[in-house]
């Protein structure tokens, strides 16, 4: 393939970049940029160019750099060498504060919403009108409006934040990006845990942008998004530019390849499972949005819960770990009645909770990754006494089976990438043999190898007899993964089905609010 030449298939610099490119000069180049942490090399020299106009991905396994590259772009990190050249000139010193003035915004994959605020507050936060030291309300309102009407983003100002759902936090979020004068703008895998529909109004959002000038570094692991979206690609290897080509040039195989080099991704489709008993039974289960709702998961049995994003799928899942208060209903674990969100109960009862949001609920950021890990062993631990050579062995296991990939030995789990962040998140909560597990968005910002191990581990549960509810926005690893799919729809199961009798346009249909063909 001619995209991907040079060094050991490998090009370097600027020599993928074309004629008509050349013409237009760079609004961002890094060049030879060295990272380390206590050591050990994040970023191992790497060159980066990124254009006006163009949609420049950034992919790679989880641990590769990409978060680390982005991170010294907007001055969060300096590197310890290496040049950043913004609009041609040298930054030496780039601060968060210095990098925004010269137009570098960044979109986190978390999103920073002030849920409280509406949207025009949140577009103008700081930065409100005001004169005589009142708010000029109306002035604020059409000045947000303006910002987002010039971007096509059907949002109200006066809008709720916390209302709104997951895409239109995202578009929100762009656009006052985009008003606060960002030309280069990074945005941090905006697609992960949307569905279809929500993902493409995102997609259209960058296409927008591209075609005003804007340049937009897009980091994602959805690969097929990134070859349909971007005009350039930039694979990230374990510090190192592995390949820069074209995305038209290049395609899926060879990107894959390019990322895991001569890692192996195993994906084993195909299931060797049958139902056995009910195991988890959930009964007039009623709370926010979700009315009265009954469904049973067997043994072996994966069951996914799908539908429009911000319905009742994720509301379910609030309900089950307690997040939001249920009205009614209980559920049952092997016959034992557990109060829906009594996490000590559910636990003795054999029900594990893999949660979508790691760093609010899942993980203990601060601590490291053996310490969590054995957060969530610590029943089978006597409370008085750490034995930490034993809590380290067991630790240093669980990672190695779950194949997190870290600099340090055991790091702070807020310093690991965000797929090994998930990868943590996992081993934790899904170790042992529970009798029934709730898995929401499990592969969130996982890599396309972790990908398919985490399919394999799931394979392994229900082939092991735990019955998995799944909650995932992605169809294709409802596809890969269930049994049976149920459809929630305003807060109702309006479809219940085994999954050799759904399509996959079925599916995206339904995940997008239609009707079932
Ligand atoms: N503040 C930090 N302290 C220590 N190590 C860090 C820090 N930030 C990143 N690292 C390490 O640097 C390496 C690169 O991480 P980075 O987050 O850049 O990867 P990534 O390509 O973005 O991965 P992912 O796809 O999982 O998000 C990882 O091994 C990570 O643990």
């Amino acid at each position: 393939m001619a995209a991907l030449d040079g060094r050991g298939g490998v090009p370097q610099g600027d020599a993928d970049i074309g004629l008509h490119e050349r013409q237009a000069a760079p609004v961002l180049q890094l060049r030879q940029v060295r990272k380390a942490f206590g050591g050990a090399q994040a970023l191992a020299g790497v060159d980066f160019t990124l254009l006006p106009g163009e949609v420049h991905a950034l992919v790679g396994m989880n641990g590769a750099g990409k978060s680390t590259l982005v991170e010294l772009i907007c001055g969060a990190f300096t590197p310890d060498a290496g040049d950043i050249v913004i609009d041609g000139q040298h930054r030496s010193a780039l601060t968060p504060r210095r990098a925004h003035a010269a137009g570098v915004s960044i979109v986190h994959q978390k999103r920073t919403l002030v849920n409280g605020l509406t949207v025009a507050e949140n577009i103008l936060l700081g930065r409100l009108p005001a004169r005589g030291g009142r708010i000029r309300w109306k002035q604020a309102h059409r000045e947000a409006a303006r910002a987002l009407d010039g971007l096509g983003i059907e949002v109200a100002t006066e809008a709720v934040a916390g209302s709104l759902g997951p895409a239109e936090q995202t578009l929100v979020e762009i656009a006052r990006e985009v008003h606060l004068g960002g030309r280069v703008l990074i945005l941090d895998e905006p697609t992960a845990s949307l569905g279809g529909r929500d993902a493409q109004t995102i997609h259209r959002l960058v296409r927008t942008l591209r075609d005003r000038g804007t340049a937009i570094v897009y980091i994602s692991h959805h690969l097929d998004e990134v070859l349909d979206l971007a005009d350039r690609v930039t694979v990230m290897r374990d510090g190192h530019v592995a390949a820069v080509a074209r995305a038209a040039e290049i395609d899926l195989p060879a990107l894959i390849n390019a990322m895991v080099g001569d890692r192996l991704v195993h994906d084993r489709p195909g299931r060797n499972r049958s139902a056995g008993e009910a195991v988890l039974e959930l009964t007039g289960l009623a709370g926010g949005r979700l009315h009265p709702f009954d469904l049973t998961v067997r043994a072996g049995e994966v069951v996914a819960v799908l539908g429009p994003a911000g319905d009742g799928q994720s509301e379910l899942f609030r309900l089950l770990t307690g997040l939001r208060r249920a009205k009614s209903g209980h559920l049952t674990v092997n016959g034992a009645k557990v109060a829906p969100g009594d996490v000590g109960a559910g636990l003795a009862a054999g029900l594990r909770c893999v949660t979508g949001d790691r760093l609010s609920y899942g993980l203990v950021p601060v601590l490291s990754v053996d310490e969590n890990l054995a957060l969530v062993r610590r029943g089978r631990l006597r409370p008085w006494l750490v034995r930490w050579r034993r809590l380290h062995a067991e630790g240093r296991q669980a990672r190695e089976r779950y194949g997190v990939t870290t600099l340090h030995a055991d790091p702070p789990v807020a310093s690991l990438s965000g797929g090994n962040q998930q990868k943590v998140l996992l081993s934790a909560w899904l170790d042992g043999e529970p009798a029934a597990c709730l898995l929401e968005e499990p592969t969130n910002g996982v890599d396309v190898a972790a990908k398919a191990e985490i399919h394999h581990i799931v394979d392994g549960l229900a082939e092991r007899g735990t019955a998995v509810l799944l909650g995932s926005s992605d169809v294709d690893e409802v596809l890969r993964l269930a049994d049976r799919v149920v459809v929630v729809r305003s807060g109702r199961i309006v479809a219940d089905s085994p999954i050799e009798k759904v399509t996959r346009d079925d599916l995206v249909t339904l995940t997008a609010g239609g009707d079932q063909s």
